[in-house]
C-alpha cells in the first residue's frame, strides 16, 4: 500500500517493527551521555545509581572516539528479539502487514564520518529517527553518534514506499562535533551529572556551532497538526526546519521542555478526544485545544514490574516507559502484559487491550511506540484540534 500515516490511532495497516539483532554494546561518549542524561537520576530509583559509579568507565573497552564501550549482555538481546517476534506475530494476527529493518552486519562494528567514529547499533527504536508525515518519509537529524546511519537499515522499506509514490526527505546531516550540542539543558537539569564528557567538550576543526539535532519521537501527530517538543537550541533548529519544510501542509505546535527530548512516555493520543498522559501536569504544556481532551493517567503499579538488573546493566528509561503503547485502531491498544492496572483502566475507558510481552524496555530505551514506525494507517489530513 502507499505510505499514509497522519496520526497515532487510526486503523493500522502497515508498520515497521525494529530489530535488536547483533546489539553488542552501548558507546558511552558525549552524545550518548547527553541524550540519556535525564534517565540518570531523575527519580528515586535505586537502579539508576549505577550511573554515578566511575567503575563503569573501566569495565567496557576503550572506544577510538574517546568513549567507552559497555557490552550489552547477549541473554537480554536474545530475550528482546524473542519479545519483538511476539510483537510481530501479534500485529500479523491482527491483520497488520509488518516490515523489518536490515540487520546490522556484526563484523561492521565501527562507522566513521569526517569528524568522529562510533560503534554501530541496530535499528531498534525506529520511531526516533524517522517522521512519517502523511505521505512523506522524513529522516530526522540524529542526536546520538552511534545512530547516525541507522535509517540506512530501513532503506529497502523506504525505497519500496518511494516507488509507490511517497515523498522522501532527509533533514540536513549534522557534523555532530562536541560543539554541535547545546549543553544548557543537561547542565541546568535537576537530574544527574556532572558527568565528565559533558563537562569536557573537545574542539574540532569541523566545529560550526549548535546544529539541528532533532528526533522524530519528539513529535506527536494529529492529522494536520503536529506537536513538537523542544528543550534545546538543537531541537529548536530542527523544528524550524520542519516548519519550513511542511509549510502549507501541516501546522507545527511547539511545546517547551515537556521532557528532555522524546514525547512518547509523557503523552500519547489514543483516539480523537482521548490522551494517555503520565500526569495531569502534562496538559499545561500542550496546545490549548488538547487540554480539553479526556485524559487517562496510568495507575501506579502495585508491584515493581521490571526485571532486576545488575550494576553493570545501563538503565535507559524511566519507570513510565509502559505508557508507550501502540494503537492498532481507535479502540484497540497493544499494552505491555506486565501492566495489569493500565490494561484494566484502558478497558474501563472502552478500549480493547491486547497484552504483549516486552521484558527489557528499560535496558533498550523503548516500548511498543518507540520500537515501531506506522507507515500505513487509515485517516488523513483531518483537523482534530479545531
Ligand atoms: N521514542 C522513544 N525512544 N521514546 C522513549 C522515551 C523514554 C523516556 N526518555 C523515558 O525515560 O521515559
Amino acid at each position: 500500500m502507499s505510505l499514509n500515516s497522519y496520526d497515532e490511532w487510526s486503523p493500522l495497516k502497515e508498520v515497521i517493527v525494529g530489530s535488536a539483532e547483533n546489539y553488542i554494546s552501548h558507546e558511552r561518549e558525549l552524545s550518548f551521555e547527553l541524550f540519556f542524561h535525564d534517565n540518570i537520576a531523575g527519580d528515586n530509583d535505586a537502579a539508576r545509581l549505577e550511573w554515578y559509579y566511575p567503575r563503569l568507565r573501566s569495565r567496557g573497552g576503550a572506544a577510538p572516539s574517546g568513549g567507552t564501550r559497555v557490552p550489552v549482555k547477549p541473554r537480554y538481546v536474545a530475550e528482546l528479539n524473542e519479545d519483538l517476534q511476539g510483537l510481530v506475530d501479534t500485529l500479523t494476527s491482527l491483520g497488520v502487514t509488518v516490515h523489518r529493518p536490515t540487520d546490522v552486519d556484526p563484523s561492521t562494528v565501527e562507522m566513521r564520518t569526517p569528524a568522529w567514529s562510533a560503534s554501530v547499533v541496530p535499528a531498534l527504536n525506529i520511531r526516533d529517527n524517522t517522521l512519517i508525515a502523511g505521505d512523506e518519509i522524513i529522516e530526522t537529524s540524529p542526536m546520538i553518534r552511534s545512530r547516525y546511519f541507522e535509517t540506512q537499515l530501513l532503506k529497502p522499506v523506504f525505497q519500496e514506499y518511494f516507488r509507490r509514490g511517497a515523498r522522501w526527505s532527509v533533514m540536513p546531516r549534522p557534523l555532530m562535533t562536541d560543539a554541535s550540542f547545546d549543553l544548557s539543558y543537561a547542565r541546568s537539569s535537576r537530574a544527574g551529572g556532572p558527568m565528565e564528557p559533558i563537562e569536557d567538550p573537545q574542539p574540532s576543526r569541523y566545529d560550526v556551532g549548535h546544529e539541528m539535532l532533532f528526533d522524530a519521537a519528539q513529535c506527536l501527530r494529529f492529522g494536520r497538526d503536529i506537536v513538537a517538543n523542544i528543550s534545546t537550541r538543537n531541537h529548536e533548529l530542527g523544528v524550524d526546519w520542519l516548519e519550513r519544510h511542511l509549510e502549507g501542509r501541516f501546522r507545527i505546535h511547539r511545546v517547551h521542555k515537556l521532557s528532555d527530548s522524546h514525547i512518547d512516555s509523557m503523552v500519547l493520543a489514543l483516539r480523537p478526544g482521548t490522551l494517555l498522559c503520565r500526569s495531569e501536569a502534562v496538559l499545561d504544556f500542550l496546545p490549548e485545544p488538547l487540554r480539553k481532551w479526556d485524559v487517562i493517567i496510568p495507575p501506579t503499579p502495585e508491584t515493581y514490574g521490571f526485571p532486576q538488573y545488575e550494576d553493570d546493566d545501563l538503565i535507559l528509561t524511566s519507570q513510565y516507559i509502559d505508557l508507550n503503547v501502540l494503537s492498532v485502531g481507535p479502540d484497540t491498544v497493544l499494552v505491555n502484559e506486565a501492566c495489569p492496572e493500565l490494561m484494566r483502566k484502558l478497558e474501563r475507558h472502552g478500549f480493547t487491550v491486547v497484552p504483549v510481552r516486552h521484558r527489557h524496555r528499560r535496558l533498550f530505551g523503548g516500548g511498543f511506540h518507540c520500537f515501531t514506525l506506522d507507515t500505513v494507517r487509515e485517516g488523513g489530513l483531518e483537523d482534530y484540534l479545531d
